[in-house]
């Protein structure tokens, strides 16, 4: 081909290309509703990038909200960003157009760490639905049941450590919680203090939060993974190639644990022992890896979270806990320790459990999920790739429903005849297909560990050597669920 040939190429593509967006281009722009409201761009090319809060985002939202109303769009170089600030909202788009909300955006750092695996970060494909049919099989709210005596001996060897040593409480609540998971998806006890296969997790939960963060170029600017190892400037990919053995780790061993005890012919029933004949192939193999992978990862700092938020609030107010602990030892009368089956009985203790989860929600902007396909909702247009947030503490926050919304309080889960209202506060799970599998494990862990810490201990601040009270210094981490210290 000439040089003549390749320049009359060259202007042809240019020509074609301007008249596609003086003509089609032009004209979508023209005929397309305008995006949400939301703050002015700052730069043309980085759009609001420079107001992206680094520092608890979900206040800047909801302050944005007040002024621009319950859906926001903004832009942050050629990512759009919808932020949903209301149920109604977020059920409509979520929930209803969920065939179009249903994806999650793509992270090139963990794609590169190898954390991609996980059911909450893959994008919407055969194979996160693989995942969600096993997460339906086996935490489904008729399945979870099934746990409760796995989940009721974990929380009383939490009481007897908590007895022991009380000022090591997080770590209790740490163990127990890890310890529900691996006994459900592995059947395998967790030791009391340095557990091999706890300390992995840990290790990935790092790498995990460490791999969403902007300050990775490379996630802003995702071309830049392709580039090799040895260049400059490549650190980030040194970094995940370092990170990524441990991840493979943490998926491997305790999958193999469940395998060496059913050679040895000493396994216990767990989810892995139980589907592994459902397995037809070594894609069947890797899902179910996957996916007891992920249920670890996801559901032991969510749950102790919880926990650590209940504590504060019991301490915070002594006078909710006193009649939690009236309405318990009404129902045991004292002299045994409380059971699944008294939850019908005990209104108040739920009705703490949904203020408790309302109150602090512990993931305040939910987990993101992507559009893929454009959306006219509201005579507002949404672009395709949208990141999509859901602003949960924001649906907490909402003083229509919730009168005083900084007040802890349980009464409001309540009638005037003292039954529990249809407010379970689900939307603290997530919304649509993508909504949290492990809800009904996390919210029944976390029931009883209410209701027997509240049965045996009084929650109450530390005491100085002189027998003052030492006031509570609660400090809100920012991270991906929130922090007591
Ligand atoms: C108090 C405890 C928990 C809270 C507040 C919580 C909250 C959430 C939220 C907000 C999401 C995102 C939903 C969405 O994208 O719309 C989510 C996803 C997820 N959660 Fe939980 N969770 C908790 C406990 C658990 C537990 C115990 C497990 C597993 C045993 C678990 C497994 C998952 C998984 C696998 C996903 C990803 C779902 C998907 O992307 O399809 N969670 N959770």
């Amino acid at each position: 081909m000439g040089i003549a040939t390749i320049t009359l190429l060259s202007w042809t593509c240019a020509g074609t290309l301007l008249i596609w967006i003086f003509t089609r281009g032009r004209h979508h722009l023209a005929t397309r509703p305008p995006y949400p409201p939301g703050p002015p761009a700052r730069g043309l090319l980085s759009g609001n990038a420079s107001d992206l809060v680094l520092k608890f985002p979900w206040l800047a939202y909801m302050e944005w909200a007040r002024k621009y109303g319950d859906l926001l769009h903004f832009r942050a170089y050629n990512q759009h960003i919808i932020v949903i600030n209301s149920e109604k909202a977020a059920t409509e788009l979520l929930e209803r157009r969920s065939a179009i909300y249903s994806s999650r955006p793509f992270v090139p750092m963990w794609d590169l760490m190898g954390v991609s695996y996980a059911t909450g970060v893959r994008d919407y494909s055969p194979e996160w639905q693989s995942h969600r049919r096993i997460f339906q099989q086996i935490l489904r709210q008729s399945a979870a049941a099934r746990y409760q005596p796995t989940q009721t001996e974990k929380i009383r060897n939490m009481l007897h450590g908590m007895l022991t040593t009380p000022d090591e409480f997080r770590a209790h609540l740490n163990t127990a919680s890890g310890a529900i998971i691996m006994s459900v998806m592995y059947g395998y006890d967790v030791a009391p203090v340095n557990d091999p296969f706890v300390a992995l997790v840990e290790v990935t939960q790092v790498v995990f939060e460490r791999g969403a963060s902007l300050s990775w170029l490379v996630n802003s600017v995702p071309v830049l993974r392709h580039i090799p190892s040895w260049c400059p400037g490549a650190g980030f990919k040194r970094y995940a190639t370092s990170v990524n053995s441990q991840v493979i780790e943490q998926l491997d061993r305790p999958f193999k644990y469940v395998l060496d005890k059913m050679a040895a012919g000493t396994v216990r029933h767990s989810v892995v022992s139980s589907l592994l004949d459902n397995c037809k192939s070594e894609k069947d193999l890797q899902m179910l890896r996957e996916v007891a992978g992920t249920g670890y990862a996801a559901g032991v700092n969510t749950t102790a979270s919880a926990l650590l938020v209940f504590i504060v609030a019991m301490i915070l107010n002594p006078g909710i806990q006193e009649r939690a602990q009236h309405e318990i030892d009404s129902i045991t009368g004292g002299d045994r320790l409380v059971e699944y089956s008294d939850h019908a009985s005990l209104p108040y203790l739920e009705a703490i459990l949904r203020e408790v989860i309302r109150w602090r929600p512990i993931t305040p902007l939910g987990l993101p999920h992507a559009s893929n396909d454009e959306d006219v909702y509201r005579n507002c247009y949404i672009p395709k790739g949208s990141l999509v947030i859901s602003n949960i503490w924001a649906m907490s926050r909402n003083s229509e429903k919730y009168k005083d919304p900084d007040t802890f309080n349980p009464d409001r889960f309540l009638d005037a005849n003292g039954a529990l209202t249809d407010d379970e506060v689900i939307y603290a799970f997530g919304f649509g297909r993508r909504i949290c599998p492990g809800r009904h494990l996390a919210i029944a862990s976390a029931w009883l560990m209410m209701a027997t810490m509240l049965q045996i201990f009084d929650l109450r601040q530390r005491k100085d050597p002189s027998g003052k009270d030492i006031p509570l210094d609660v400090k809100w981490d920012d991270a991906l669920v929130w922090y007591v210290d």
